[in-house]
């Protein structure tokens, strides 16, 4: 055998796996064509989060007024909000190319398919191995919308790229990347209409989560409709068209541009995996619990596996299938839901960690629930941010935490707080002997605790 384990694909899933895997000792090549670097660096978390830096500072900028403070005319310029980002990403992008040029791999530039259970090609060259780990991520889903091709739009990677504001712009899906980017369009100054499919954008939330976010994107003068269906699009006098069917009505809107935020889709064309017994799955790649494929010998890991597309799930999988390809026949490392944590990077922010009501209810889980508004907590009406609220579950018979969810400033911080409490296992009696700090957005978390060990006694 060449190596003791080929990862495919040098993403955040296929990096962390070969580090893993090298750490331990294992002759280790990574294949990916490029361009290096993956998605949450190229064209995912990083630029997103940077050019939201400049929409949420703007946003700031119109609400002068409200803290006594005069700016005149603040403006984005989207072309330099562009040229910010592209120099950030440079830096974090080279980092990464060093990582993956570190001599202590096989870095082989090109596209990789599979020959058999233990052999792949890339650039016309045949590399065997005892394990392999598949990491080639996700595309843009292709969603049968009634003339969507023929419309043309834009996609994520497209916006990133995109130095001319649109004075207009319809986007179809309120998923993260909607939500994010629409909010980001519609702060720089450029009219947007969202539309989406569900009752409530973010469709995989609890729907009270969603609520206060889509109040807030109305405020700010966005065009929000959820609740849609029949969705068409077409081209009409030059502007790209939105037809639909909402409230029992027929809707058109009308924009200079559209972006296809649809949602995604595992990355599997051109891996040849019939070759290697791999088989897919009603998400991606199917895998079990320790990222293990149809076949013993291959994993799949990050957003090919269409689990839970998100970075740090992503680098877990990578270090998890790295474990369990070298010690094939021993305790097996294994994924767990408990800790699933989620954050949606609007204004007011999203953050989740464990599980929703809506999980609950599914499962038949027993669970206690309490909320607690921020527009009624000190620090956030200081700081003028009193959209959302926080949501705590806990088992009823001992007040163990189950899930935690935030609607509102700072969430993707405060999630974290949360997380450390349920790491540990645990309950809001623990949390209500935590000390806060006072006057800080931290303390709220306290008040829907206090409210839960009230309802258990
Ligand atoms: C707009 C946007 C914003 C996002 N924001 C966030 C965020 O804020 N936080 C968060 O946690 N997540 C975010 N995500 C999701 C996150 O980026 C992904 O979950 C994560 O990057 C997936 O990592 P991966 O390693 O699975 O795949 P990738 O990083 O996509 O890596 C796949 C690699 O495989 C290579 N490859 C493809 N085909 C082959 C082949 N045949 N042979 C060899 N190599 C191949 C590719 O070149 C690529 O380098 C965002 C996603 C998008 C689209
Ligand atoms: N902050 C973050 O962590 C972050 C940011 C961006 C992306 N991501 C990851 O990337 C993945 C992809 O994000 P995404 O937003 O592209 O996908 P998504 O699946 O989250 O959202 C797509 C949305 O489009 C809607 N939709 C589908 N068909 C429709 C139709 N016919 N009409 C109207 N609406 C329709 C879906 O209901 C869904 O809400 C996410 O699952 C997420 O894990 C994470």
């Amino acid at each position: 055998m060449d190596y003791d384990v080929i990862v495919i694909g040098g993403g955040s899933a296929g990096y962390a796996a070969a580090d893993t895997a090298q750490r331990a000792g294992a002759q280790v090549a990574i294949v990916d064509p490029g361009p290096l670097g993956g998605l949450c660096i190229l064209r995912g978390c990083m630029p997103t989060k940077t050019i939201l830096r400049s929409s949420d500072i703007l946003a700031l900028m119109h609400r002068a007024p409200e803290f006594g403070l005069a700016v005149d005319n603040p403006r984005a310029d989207l072309a330099a909000i562009i040229e910010r980002k592209d120099r950030l990403i440079a830096e974090f992008t080279n980092y990464r190319v060093e990582q993956l040029k570190n001599p202590r791999f096989t870095l082989i530039e090109d596209a990789a398919h599979f020959v058999s259970a233990n052999a792949i090609e890339a650039g016309g060259k045949r590399y065997s191995a005892r394990a392999f780990v598949i990491a080639t991520g996700s595309v843009i889903a292709d969603v049968p919308i009634p003339g969507l091709d023929a419309t043309g739009f834009l996609t994520s990677d497209d916006t990133l790229e995109l130095r001319q504001q649109p004075d207009s712009m319809i986007v179809l899906g309120a998923g993260f990347v909607g939500v994010e980017l629409a909010q980001f369009y519609q702060r720089i100054g450029t009219q947007v209409t969202l539309v989406q499919r569900s009752g409530h954008i973010l469709s995989s939330h609890d729907e009270d989560l969603a609520r206060p976010l889509e109040a807030r994107l109305r405020e700010e003068g966005m065009t929000v409709y959820t609740g849609t269906r029949d969705l068409k699009v077409s081209v009409q006098d030059g502007k790209r068209c939105a037809h639909f069917i909402h409230e029992g009505k027929e809707i058109t809107v009308a924009a200079a541009t559209l972006l296809n935020a649809l949602g995604r889709t595992p990355n599997v064309a051109g891996l040849n995996l019939d070759a290697a017994g791999v088989k897919l799955g009603k998400w991606g790649i199917a895998v079990d619990d320790t990222l293990r494929t149809s076949k013993h010998n291959i994993f799949a890991v990050g957003d090919v596996t269409g689990l839970f597309e998100v970075v740090h799930i992503a680098i877990q999988h990578g270090e998890i299938a790295a474990y369990n390809a070298l010690h094939p026949d021993g305790a097996q490392q294994r994924c767990e839901e408990r800790l699933k944590t989620s954050v949606v990077f609007s204004d007011p922010a999203v953050a989740s960690v464990g599980y929703s009501e809506k999980e609950c209810r599914q499962n038949n889980w027993p669970y206690l629930a309490a909320s607690y508004p921020f527009d009624d907590h000190g620090k956030s009406l200081c700081l003028g941010e009193t959209h959302g609220h926080v949501k705590l579950l806990c088992r009823p018979d001992d007040g163990t935490l189950i899930g935690a969810h935030i609607t509102g400033p700072e969430a993707g911080e405060l999630i974290h707080h949360l997380i450390a409490v349920m790491y540990y296992h645990g309950t809001v009696y623990d949390l209500l002997k935590m000390p806060f700090y006072h006057p800080t957005l931290s303390e709220i978390l306290t008040y829907p605790a206090e409210e839960l060990a009230a309802k258990i006694g």
